[in-house]
């Protein structure tokens, strides 16, 4: 199953430095994790923003809510979630 997810981050500035870093890397390691598993097929930045748009593809619904809601920014992000299916019209 496919999906299009964007994330838009926000980050409070009042967070502590060292803990920010640290959450970050974590992410970092986390999402590279899925990328090379394959779940997490695609991952594009917004231009100008502290966002992405990435392209999943997992096997339920439930496996892309247990993704997103351990992302180790999930406190900090509002996420869109969009599914997606083959276009008539596909080559
Ligand atoms: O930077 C982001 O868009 C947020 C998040 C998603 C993957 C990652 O490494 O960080």
């Amino acid at each position: 199953m496919l999906f299009c997810v964007r994330m838009d981050v926000s980050i409070p500035r009042d967070l502590d430095p060292a803990e920010r870093e640290d959450t970050v890397a974590r992410e970092r390691a986390y999402s590279q994790e899925l990328q090379r598993s394959g779940e997490w097929a695609h991952i594009w930045r917004i231009v100008g923003l502290y966002s992405n748009i990435s392209i999943f593809d997992v096997d339920s619904n439930a496996r892309l809510h247990e993704i997103l809601s351990n992302l180790p920014l999930f406190p900090y992000m509002s996420i869109e979630v969009t599914a997606l299916t083959e276009h008539p019209s596909a080559i």
